[in-house]
């Protein structure tokens, strides 16, 4: 009887099988191939997938938990309305579900909850990944031509990856009590991998606060300083907080989520990003999920953001998130004093 488990731990096992439909939704826009690119702002964009997976995820969810306030990053009069039955997920995650609650949450009511959903971050990388499943060359530059924001640069590097960088690609589902993360998902939509022969497409990465993380193997960070930042949105601010690191590597991905899943798997040990632009639904899940593996993610300050429903979205003061409380104390005194205060006046 699922009525006998906590809320928190049943709205996470809800979260994890509904994103694992989103990211399905998310592969099956890009197969058809009408990506369907709207900008919403300068750098920002929005394709069918986006929409289509934050329906799916917040119709799925709304229907079970009617009073938790649900926010997604493609909220909107123009993505209503009905939804096929078939997005309407009704299942939770059986593993999830046999998980502690921890006693701080076995109480929460469903009015104590927001629920922040990026239903599809690393957009860019997205988009960018379209052009590479086209086989032919020809159609390729033909789709180049037409597409609204990568340059010859970026397509030059794309020809180069093999895949491009649909890896970056996750949906994010963030859940906060009392204006703190407490748990979340990190869907991978395609992440491959070969279990028992068979070949198995996208994998779902989970956290609760005191209970773990689970859906992936936990690495420790590397030997020397890696540093993960964005490969789409730099400026002159990020570029001085990555000289002041002194990494050994600085890594360039798309996506606060995958990011934050190179710090979970040893790939990288701290996330830079000393710039506003992320928002609310972009580092609710992934700060969920790192701090429940024993890590901290803070704006470029040291301060926690707050994932209160009255919140402001945008993410103001950046990003700065490492795999340990170590790690992260050795990055934030790094940071110098000018550069906190010209983030914070912006
Ligand atoms: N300058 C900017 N303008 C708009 N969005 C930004 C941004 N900087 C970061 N973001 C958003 O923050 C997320 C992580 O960014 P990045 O990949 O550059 O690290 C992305 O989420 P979405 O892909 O969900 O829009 C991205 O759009
Ligand atoms: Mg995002």
């Amino acid at each position: 009887m699922t009525s006998n488990i906590p809320l928190i731990v049943r709205l996470l096992a809800s979260s994890v099988s509904v994103a694992n439909r989103a990211g399905k939704i998310v592969r099956d826009v890009m197969s058809k191939g009408e990506l369907g690119i709207v900008e919403k702002g300068k750098d920002d964009y929005q394709t069918e997938a986006d929409r289509s997976a934050q329906r799916c995820i917040v119709a799925s969810l709304a229907a079970q938990y009617p009073k938790v306030n649900i926010i997604g990053e493609e909220d909107g009069p123009d993505n209503e309305g009905d939804i096929a039955s078939d997005w309407l997920i009704s299942e939770a995650d059986k593993e999830v579900l046999s998980l502690e609650c921890p006693a701080g949450l076995r109480s929460v009511k469903e009015e104590e909850i927001v629920v922040w959903v990026d239903p599809l971050d690393g957009t860019s990388e997205y988009t960018q990944g379209a052009l590479m499943l086209k086989r032919d060359p020809w159609e390729r530059w033909k789709m180049y031509l037409t597409h609204p924001f990568i340059s010859i640069k970026w397509y030059l590097s794309l020809l180069q990856s093999n895949y491009g960088f649909l890896e970056h690609v996750t949906v994010l589902i963030g859940i906060s009590v009392n204006e703190k993360p407490v748990a979340g998902v990190i869907h991978q939509p395609y992440y491959k991998t070969i279990l028992g022969g068979e070949k198995i497409v996208g994998r779902t990465i989970w956290g609760l606060q005191e209970a773990g993380v689970g859906g992936f193997t936990p690495a420790p960070p590397p030997d020397s300083l890696i540093i993960t930042t964005t490969r789409s949105h730099s400026n002159p601010l990020v570029e001085k907080a990555l000289q002041v690191m002194n990494a050994a590597q600085v890594l360039r991905v798309g996506g606060a989520g995958y990011k934050v899943l190179q710090l979970l798997e040893g790939k990288a040990s701290i996330y830079v990003f000393a710039s506003s632009g992320c928002k609310k639904w972009d580092t609710c899940a992934p700060e969920a999920v790192l701090s429940a593996a024993g890590g901290k993610l803070t704006d470029i300050l040291g301060e926690f953001y707050k994932y209160g429903g009255t919140e402001s979205r945008p993410n103001k003061t950046g990003v700065l998130a490492a795999v340990s409380k170590d790690l992260h104390s050795y990055a934030l005194n790094r940071i110098p004093q000018e550069l906190k205060e010209a983030l914070s006046k912006k």
